[in-house]
């Protein structure tokens, strides 16, 4: 059985690394430095680093160019989101060497491009399902987009080759990850589902591994790593097969 993939995660807001509690815009905590957050995490043996503009999510400008430093310094895989809606943002996000993007808000606002950047970048795109319930949200995680089961339906259809899963009632709150979410989006899908939001304990990473022969690829992990519940390596070595 393959390991479960940690993605630690670093989220930028105005040339902070931060967490957010539930995605809410003014929930920040903040941690100081994204290179030097990524660069931690990549010295502690993580494989992905899970990148995320939050001022391109929320529409309260960008962190374009400290995104593209962070990325260009590691060696590892970057997986990136935040922004990514459009040719110009697509482009500036593949450009900066990243292993994949997430798409959010296009997926369920523009599915006409987000379906021909599927065709023509295949599993350099990832789509991020960001749920209350089983409603997607986007622009920041402030409105409501339609329902999970049928824009993963759609998104299938198109060729998705993987969905990013986040339980934003979960999210930075350290409560455990929504592993009925989990299963059920596993259940409807046979693309590699990558899960976040909650995870608290290297019990929770225990119980998301053991979704691994469901279709759960990897797990991303902030909240966690920062309020220091668990180490980085104290992490892997419990995903470890
Ligand atoms: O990661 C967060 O905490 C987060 C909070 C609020 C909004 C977005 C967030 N992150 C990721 O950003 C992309 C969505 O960006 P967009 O809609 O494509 O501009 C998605 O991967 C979210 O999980």
């Amino acid at each position: 059985m393959p390991k479960l993939e940690l993605l630690p995660a670093v989220d930028v807001r105005d040339g902070q690394a931060v967490r957010l509690v539930h995605g809410e815009s003014g929930s920040e905590t903040s941690y100081g430095s994204p290179l030097e957050a990524a660069l931690a995490w990549q010295s502690a043996g993580a494989e992905w680093l899970h990148l995320v503009d939050l001022d391109a999510a929320f529409g309260t400008g960008d962190n374009r160019e400290l995104i593209a430093e962070v990325a260009g310094a590691m060696d590892i895989k970057v997986e990136l989101s935040g922004g990514i809606r459009d040719d110009a943002s697509l482009a500036a996000a593949l450009a900066t060497g990243c292993r994949r993007v997430n798409l959010g808000t296009a997926a369920l606002e523009t599915p006409e491009w987000v379906a021909k950047v599927i065709a023509e970048h295949g599993d350099k795109i990832a789509v991020g399902l960001d749920v209350r319930g089983t409603t997607l949200r986007g622009r920041g995680w402030t409105r409501d987009g339609g329902d999970l089961y049928e824009t993963l339906a759609r998104l299938d259809a198109e060729g998705c080759a993987r969905y990013v899963v986040t339980d934003i009632a979960k999210d930075g709150t350290l409560q455990g990850p929504n592993l009925g979410l989990l299963r059920d989006v596993c259940a409807v899908t046979d693309r590699p589902v990558v899960a976040s939001g909650g995870v608290s304990s290297l019990d929770d990473l225990r119980a998301i591994s053991l979704l691994v022969p469901e279709g759960v690829e990897g797990a991303i992990v902030g909240k966690a790593l920062y309020a220091k519940a668990f180490t980085l390596e104290e992490a892997l070595k419990a995903v470890a097969v």
